[in-house]
């Protein structure tokens, strides 16, 4: 098929991100904000999927975008079993495992229930590409200390993916035969040992590593039991905590960046400091991943919104150029990803594969 039209979802815990495809171009594309009072009725992830829908469905209307011109739609995949890295077809045990959240909430997980709902009545396939459950980690990675926690692989691989490929084409080689630190620096972060091609190593974004805008990162665990158990939390209080009260948001009071640093710049000692800490916890991490592919790197690359920040990619870099050159592709190339993904399949390169917990257990 030459030129395929796809449509590409990437729903966020705040937006849903979408874009019209015509072959690698991209034609349209728009964000749909969702205030917290939007999101708050809904009890789960998975009730926001017809609202959610709906306002797609407007404003692909209002745009003149006619869905029957479409030859396929494509999700960000969410938490599923963990799974090889590729293009997978949306089926039936795909939509049971996120309608169910079997494996976690994740806003992510809208994105194959919404490609597929919007497919079928178009008798067109609905994919999804390197979901957030990626897991090429060896054995030796998925050792915590304690059998009954085993350290799991959940990344931002289809940004790390993406950007690997960019900067592998860009030095001319290929994303196969080199060994990258890819620091995903977002609302999130994901910091990755790359070996030829596979995530071998990952901070699960949200149980280790560096804390994040709003996130914890890893914690004093014997402290943290204490606090637990403390009577002062719920575990969903703690849990929220870790995951969206952590960070940038627990020492300051915002999830914002630009204002850190702005406070930071202009004498607010306490948001430089923390700014500080988070490029001190972050280019450790890079370190450690580093020594996870023993020396042998052909490049750090930082991406994420945090990597449109001149001063943590500058402090992040004066730390971390001794082990191998840096390259920065801020922001994230999510939509793209997914429809470069969803092409790959529509155009015979590469073979779409099937979500199934026997086939691919790890
Ligand atoms: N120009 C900028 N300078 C500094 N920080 C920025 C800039 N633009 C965005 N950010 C910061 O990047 C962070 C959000 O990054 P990003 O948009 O990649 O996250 P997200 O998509 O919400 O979450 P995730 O990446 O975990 O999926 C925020 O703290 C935001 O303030
Ligand atoms: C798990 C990777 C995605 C996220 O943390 O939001």
């Amino acid at each position: 098929m030459e030129n395929p039209k796809i449509l590409a979802i990437n729903p966020g815990s705040t937006s849903t991100k979408f874009a019209v495809f015509l072959g690698e171009n991209q034609i349209f594309k728009e964000t749909i904000r969702h205030e917290d009072k939007d999101l708050i009725h809904f009890p789960t992830v998975v009730s926001q999927l017809d609202y959610r829908l709906k306002l797609l469905i407007e404003s692909l209307h209002y745009h003149n975008i006619n869905l029957e011109e479409l030859d396929a739609v494509v999700g960000r995949g969410g938490f599923l079993h963990p799974l090889k890295s590729g293009t997978y077809i949306v089926n039936k045990e795909m939509l049971d495992d996120l309608k169910t959240a079997r494996y976690g909430e994740h806003a992510s997980n809208l994105g194959a229930l919404m490609a597929y709902e919007l497919a079928k009545e178009q008798d067109i396939p609905a994919y999804i590409v390197d979901p957030i459950v990626v897991d090429e980690m060896e054995d030796v990675a998925r050792l915590s200390g304690i059998p009954e926690l085993e350290r799991k692989s959940h990344v931002h691989a289809l940004n790390i993916k993406a950007v690997s490929r960019k900067i592998a084409k860009r030095i001319g080689k290929d994303f196969q035969s080199l060994n990258f630190v890819v620091a995903h620096l977002g609302g999130g972060i994901s910091i990755v040992a790359q070996r030829k091609g596979q995530i071998i190593d990952v901070n699960n974004a949200n149980n280790e590593g560096p804390f994040s805008p709003e996130r914890s990162g890893g914690l004093p665990a014997f402290q943290l039991v204490r606090l637990c158990y403390s009577g002062k939390f719920s575990e969903k209080e703690m849990l929220t905590r870790l995951t969206k009260k952590g960070g940038f948001y627990a020492y300051l009071g915002t999830k914002n960046a630009m204002e850190v640093e702005e406070r930071a710049t202009k004498g607010d000692k306490k948001a430089k400091l923390v700014l500080d800490g988070m490029i001190y916890q972050v280019s450790k991490e890079i370190g450690a991943m580093s020594a996870v592919l023993e020396g042998d790197v052909d490049g750090i690359i930082l991406t994420g919104g945090l990597s449109f920040s001149d001063y943590i990619v500058q402090e992040i870099t004066r730390k971390v150029k001794y082990i191998a050159p840096v390259f920065v592709v801020p922001g994230e190339a999510e939509l793209e990803s997914l429809a470069l993904g969803a092409l790959r399949i529509l155009t015979n390169q590469e073979e779409a594969r099937i979500y199934s917990v026997e086939i691919n257990a790890y």
